[in-house]
């Protein structure tokens, strides 16, 4: 052995010592810890951690009610001196924090700010959300949620994030850890493997912000209870070399699973789901387009559940179009549409406008499919490009193209000259001015949808895109562009995004106490949030209705899940069975019941009056009363 190999070896087996005893020491430290705090009685500590007193309260941010505790309430709870001796309105409130907003500089300061509030008080979270959508939004969500997601694992606090981290390692054991989850059954579950963050790419456990931000919706959009919605990230490693070399990364460091063990995981986690919380709606959201077509297919039969990016994205752009095509006066069996990118969204979205083509066109399946081309990164999906095509691309892959592949955007127009363009592959600015043009050399009034997240990865803007049509585009993007003046007149873009989707749909699941989302369901909510525009929306051209209005259109989306729901018997509310005079869980066809005003009204009434609106209570008795006993006052 030469002296070199012999010094390394022996500097291996040093520090090989010092880490084995340092590890002993450390698990000797934590485990005398854990004991000390088993066996003492008098713990917490007072002035470490009390979980009971009046300041248990403000720590609750289930139960924190900010400034506004009363002077009774001060008195009672004794949280005088604890909290500043203003008495202020939920109102005031929401100004100190959007004054506050206002000064931070960057958006992501401004994401995690909020984070915190949401995780300190919860009521006054949701009420600035609620009340300034339009403004708050996208720092909770897209764009904003793309960037806290790439830093998750740099701008972590413990204590600001309420979910659970599900690792592979931990395969066997997850009864034990969901058994750790501190609140009531959720009704409503988020779960990303963090493989394909909107147009990001594989983030590993950093996806977490996705469950977080979708969830923040649930509530704000559909009012969920805050304390029954469950994030979920499943920790199965990253094939992302960056996050495997960042000191900091939360993640397990490991390359992702192959098939076989991948499926074992997303197996035991949703048998556990099942065991723990047998009514759970679990929403797929940002796995990989194979995985996430594969769990669909697994789960949709066996337990409730969905995936957003398929299902979600097909039913929002689907109720985009259907309005789309009002305004282009084409009709519907003379659309072509040409989808770039292929994943799970062009592929969900393709299926989704191939629905209505044959219901509401008319049209043979085989005609409708030949309605669509798709395009991915080796150009046009053909039988006969000589790649083996995943399945999901074989649903829509060409063979009338006569031996010639078509490989660049600009071929490809030229050979479909289609009606809509749809962008679905994270590729941004990859709508040039040279095929917007196009589209309008083609069309009168030309469908251009660059719906790629976050607006970094959009495939073109608002405002590139009314340029290059002489203002005539009909436009929708997944992130929400700014309105534009052209010629004098303000347009506002249209936002084809899934959160006018995801928030009614597993509303309505949820209360219809539906055992499926069945695809009646969601072509349902298509049909419904197409017909949600109000007059003042028609006449200004919109394919959306504003943010502002999502709590009525998730309501009315609800409304008409819970029917859909019915009509298939895939219903056991009773309230609802009584009012349609419908039997549990059988087929209820009878449309003019179903359609009568009336019961529709009672019905809206009803989804109404289980969204949680937030607030800080206003009974003071019942305030104080209740926070005295969960505080063990
Ligand atoms: N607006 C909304 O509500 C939603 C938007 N999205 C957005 O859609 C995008 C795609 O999501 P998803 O389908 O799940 O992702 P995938 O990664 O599965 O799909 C991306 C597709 O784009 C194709 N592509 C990549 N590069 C090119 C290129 N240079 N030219 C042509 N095609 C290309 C890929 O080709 P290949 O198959 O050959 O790799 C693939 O088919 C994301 O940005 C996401 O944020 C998703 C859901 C909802
Ligand atoms: C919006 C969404 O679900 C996505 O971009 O993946
Ligand atoms: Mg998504």
């Amino acid at each position: 052995m030469s002296w070199k190999t012999w010094f390394g070896t022996w500097g291996v087996k040093q520090a090989k010592e010092r880490a084995a005893a340092e590890k002993a020491s450390r698990s000797t430290s934590q485990a005398t810890i854990i004991e000390e705090i088993k066996n003492d009685d008098t713990h917490p500590a007072p002035g470490t951690t009390p979980d009971t007193g009046g300041v248990a309260i403000i720590h609750s941010h289930h139960l924190n009610q900010g400034t506004s505790f009363s002077a009774r309430a001060r008195d009672e709870l004794h949280l005088k001196g604890l909290v500043p001796p203003a008495q202020e309105s939920i109102q005031r409130q929401e100004d100190r924090v959007r004054a506050y907003l206002n000064t931070l500089s960057s958006p992501l300061e401004k994401h995690v700010y909020l984070g915190r509030l949401r995780a300190e008080d919860t009521a006054l979270f949701y009420r600035v959300v609620v009340d300034h959508l339009t403004e708050i939004t996208p720092l909770i969500y897209t764009p904003v949620v793309g960037e806290a997601c790439q830093k998750f694992s740099l701008i972590y606090t413990p204590g600001t994030v309420e979910g659970l981290f599900l690792s592979i390692a931990d395969k066997d054991n997850l009864d034990e850890i969901l058994s750790n989850w501190p609140y009531h059954a959720p009704d409503i579950c988020v779960m990303t493997d963090g493989s394909r963050i909107l147009g990001l790419g594989d983030l590993g456990l950093n996806g977490m912000g996705i469950p977080i931000g979708k969830l923040s919706l649930y509530v704000a959009a559909a009012g969920f209870d805050p304390s029954k919605t469950l994030p979920v990230t499943l920790d199965m490693g990253t094939d992302t070399e960056k996050y495997l070399n960042d000191p900091l990364y939360l993640g397990t460091r490991r390359k992702r699973p192959a098939d076989e063990e991948f499926y074992a995981f997303v197996d035991a986690v949703m048998a556990a789901f099942k065991r723990k919380w047998p009514k759970l709606l679990v929403q797929f959201e940002d796995f990989s387009s194979e995985h996430a077509f594969g769990c669909l297919e697994r789960y949709r039969n066996q337990y409730l559940t969905f995936n957003d990016d398929i299902q979600g994205t097909g039913a929002v752009i689907l109720a985009g179009f259907i309005n789309a095509i009002n305004l282009s006066r084409t009709p519907l069996p003379n659309h072509r549409v040409l989808f770039f990118g292929a994943g799970s969204a062009g592929v969900g979205v393709a299926s989704q406008l191939k629905e209505h083509f044959i219901r509401a066109g008319g049209m043979s399946e085989d005609a409708a499919r030949d309605a669509f081309w798709l395009v991915d990164s080796k150009g046009l999906v053909t039988f006969d490009r000589g790649d083996k095509l995943p399945q999901h691309k074989t649903l829509f892959a060409r063979r009338d193209n006569e031996g010639k592949q078509y490989k660049s955007l600009k071929e490809v127009l030229e050979y479909v000259r289609p009606t809509a363009l749809i962008g679905l592959s994270s590729q941004g600015g990859a709508f040039g001015e040279e095929a917007v043009r196009a589209m309008k050399e083609f069309n009168e009034r030309p469908i251009v949808f660059p719906l790629s997240n976050p607006a970094t990865n959009a495939e073109c803007t608002f405002e590139q895109a009314m340029n290059w049509t002489d203002g005539k585009v009909i436009f929708a993007s997944g992130t929400a562009f700014p309105a534009y003046e052209y010629e004098g007149k303000t347009v506002e873009p249209g936002q084809g995004n899934n959160m006018y989707i995801f928030p009614g749909l597993g509303l309505g699941a949820i209360l219809a106490k539906a055992e499926h989302v069945s695809d009646d369901m969601v072509y349902q909510t298509a049909a419904t949030l197409a017909e949600a525009l109000d007059e003042e929306e028609r006449s200004h051209e919109l394919l959306y209705p504003h943010l502002t209005r999502i709590r009525e259109v998730s309501a009315l989306v609800a409304k008409d899940v819970v029917k859909a729901a019915l009509r298939e018997g895939n219903c056991d509310q009773e309230d609802v069975l009584k009012l349609f005079g419908a039997v549990s869980r059988q087929p209820f066809h009878d449309d003019a019941v179903l359609s009568d005003p009336e019961r529709n009204e009672a019905l809206l009434a009803f989804v109404k009056k289980r969204m949680w609106d937030p607030h800080y209570a206003e009974d003071e008795e019942v305030l104080v009363g209740e926070l005295k006993h969960k505080a063990s006052l």
